[in-house]
């Protein structure tokens, strides 16, 4: 698959191998990546009239110049601007060797309208923040309003977490090799990088299959094959099951949003677990849906054992009082021979922060399989240590917690990130804003629970969840409210079963 995310270390890897198999060497790379992006301006920019190419010390730079040397042989104006020599002996010295143009002092850059800067400052081996004439560079790049081609990244954006070291450039176009790096897709990295392009230089599926990654841009392609569908003698069971707690009778809303997502999602029966206060509310706007009076844990008990539901959904429109809680992880210590996975959203979650010690302790049973879907906040609350560790990025900090909780955890925001205990994860890349409306959670939790019910396994349960969200708010369209979208998701899960 084509949908590994490479970190700046297991790209080098990457590198190494296939320079090891050969017949490429490091230079060939290097050729084969200036070329790419030599064609891209070409093509992006037939009509420009200069070109300013910015060179740093490393590999980047060395890509740099072999951009500027196949431009200047296509007859474009280009002006060669660099920032330290390339080490004696490296394959950037070389490439700088093959480039006559003379070079200029980064100090003296300042592009004027009509030109197109082609950042090959620095790359994947940024390693402390930018500063002195690379900063004053990317503003006067800002002030001009130039575009800019990055090389591999916009100087400035870690290529591991997307975030800003010191200052970055703001490109229009990122052309990376091989795979895109997690910070391709992180924020606030992505939306620097503009469009971005990844270049093929030789290095083959089987070399970046060697480097082991574990890291993923969310894509139908390879979670489709898990995607259920019903068989021929379904009954309404045996397409899973799946029950929703709802919250008072002020706070039904939310269990309701979830249900129907789960519905529409596939799951063939769901019940709203409603406790006696709210059981009106919920029956005056329920109608496939089953309704059951559930206030104690033996009413749970006693719905586990008669209706045998596969997947529970806790959370939504709980309120975060301590008891909620304690009900998460009363349902957790009970769940084995009951229900097989407990997605616990939103209050579930909160209500957890204080009860960290003994709901870490539950979970090093590993059972039921468990979904967290904490917002930023959410995850601050329950995982305080992995929140405040500032050298992991967003796939990092979701990994951690993954392990720690021994669940899968979808860390919502505009990068959403997917994590599984076994160190799997995926950044999620069809994201809207279209989603930033209140109910919209609720909604995910609900189809996460439906594919989990249909027996889809949790990661990729997690990721479709994640992207067909996504996916039926961006068919909806502006004027989406979380109402909206379990009907909208008909198209999507149409589209993913055909
Ligand atoms: N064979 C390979 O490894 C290939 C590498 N390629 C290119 O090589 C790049 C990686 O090359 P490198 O590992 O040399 O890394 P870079 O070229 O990104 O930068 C490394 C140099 O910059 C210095 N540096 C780092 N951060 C700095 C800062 N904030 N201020 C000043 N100096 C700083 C480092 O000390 C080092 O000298 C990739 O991004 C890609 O463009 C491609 O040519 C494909 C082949
Ligand atoms: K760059």
């Amino acid at each position: 698959m084509a949908f590994e995310l490479l970190t700046p270390d297991e790209m080098a890897e990457a590198d190494r191998l296939a320079i090891a198999a050969g017949p490429v060497d490091g230079i060939g790379l290097m050729r084969w990546a200036g070329g790419a992006v030599a064609a891209l301006v070409l093509k992006r920019f037939p009509a420009v009239r200069t070109v300013h190419v910015l060179c740093g010390p490393g590999n980047n730079g060395g890509d740099g110049y072999v951009v500027a040397r196949l431009l200047a042989e296509t007859g474009v104006a280009v002006r060669l601007v660099a920032t330290g020599a390339p080490r004696k002996g490296s394959d950037a010295a070389l490439a700088a060797a093959e480039c006559a143009i003379a070079v200029e002092p980064l100090a003296a850059f300042a592009p004027e309208t009509g030109s197109i800067v082609v950042d090959a400052l620095y790359g994947a081996g940024l390693s402390r923040p930018l500063d002195g004439d690379v900063v004053q560079a990317i503003t006067r790049t800002a002030a001009a309003g130039v575009p800019v081609v990055a090389v591999d990244l916009p100087s400035g954006v870690s290529g591991v977490s997307g975030e800003v070291l010191g200052n970055a450039f703001a490109a229009t176009l990122t052309v990376t090799f091989a795979r895109k790096k997690p910070g391709h897709l992180l924020y606030p990295g992505r939306a620097l990088c503009g469009e971005t392009i990844v270049a093929d230089i030789g290095v083959s599926d089987a070399t970046v299959a060697a480097t082991a990654a574990r890291s993923f841009e969310n894509d139908p392609s390879w979670w489709r094959p898990h995607f259920p569908s019903p068989a021929k003698d379904a009954h309404k069971y045996s397409r899973g099951h799946v029950g929703v707690f709802s919250g008072g009778p002020s706070a039904t809303g939310a269990a309701r949003l979830s249900a129907m997502a789960a519905a529409r999602a596939g799951a063939g029966a769901v019940t709203v677990l409603s406790p006696g206060a709210s059981l009106v509310a919920n029956a005056a706007h329920l109608t496939s849906i089953i309704l059951r009076r559930s206030d104690t844990l033996q009413d749970a008990l006693a719905f586990f054992d008669a209706r045998k539901p596969e997947v529970l959904v806790y959370g939504p429109g709980l309120g975060a009082e301590p008891e909620v809680g304690r009900f998460a992880l009363e349902l957790m210590s009970v769940a084995e021979g009951r229900f097989g996975a407990l997605v616990l959203d939103a209050d579930g979650i909160s209500s957890l922060s204080h009860r960290r010690a003994a709901f870490f302790e539950v979970r090093k049973r590993g059972q039921p399989a468990l979904v967290l879907t904490p917002h930023h906040g959410e995850f601050g609350r329950l995982f305080p240590e992995i929140a405040a560790n500032g050298s992991l990025s967003k796939l990092e900090r979701a990994r951690a917690a993954a392990r720690r909780a021994q669940a899968i955890i979808i860390y919502k925001g505009p990068d959403t990130v997917i994590a599984a205990p076994d160190g799997r994860a995926a950044i999620n890349t069809n994201g809207t804003p279209l989603l930033a409306t209140a109910g919209s959670g609720d909604v995910l939790s609900g189809i996460v629970a439906a594919l989990l019910a249909q027996r889809m396994p949790a990661f990729e349960a997690a990721c479709a969840a994640v992207w067909m969200h996504a996916e039926a708010a961006r068919r909806f369209g502006p004027g989406l409210i979380a109402e909206d979208l379990p009907l909208a998701l008909r198209e999507v899960v149409a589209g993913l079963s055909g």
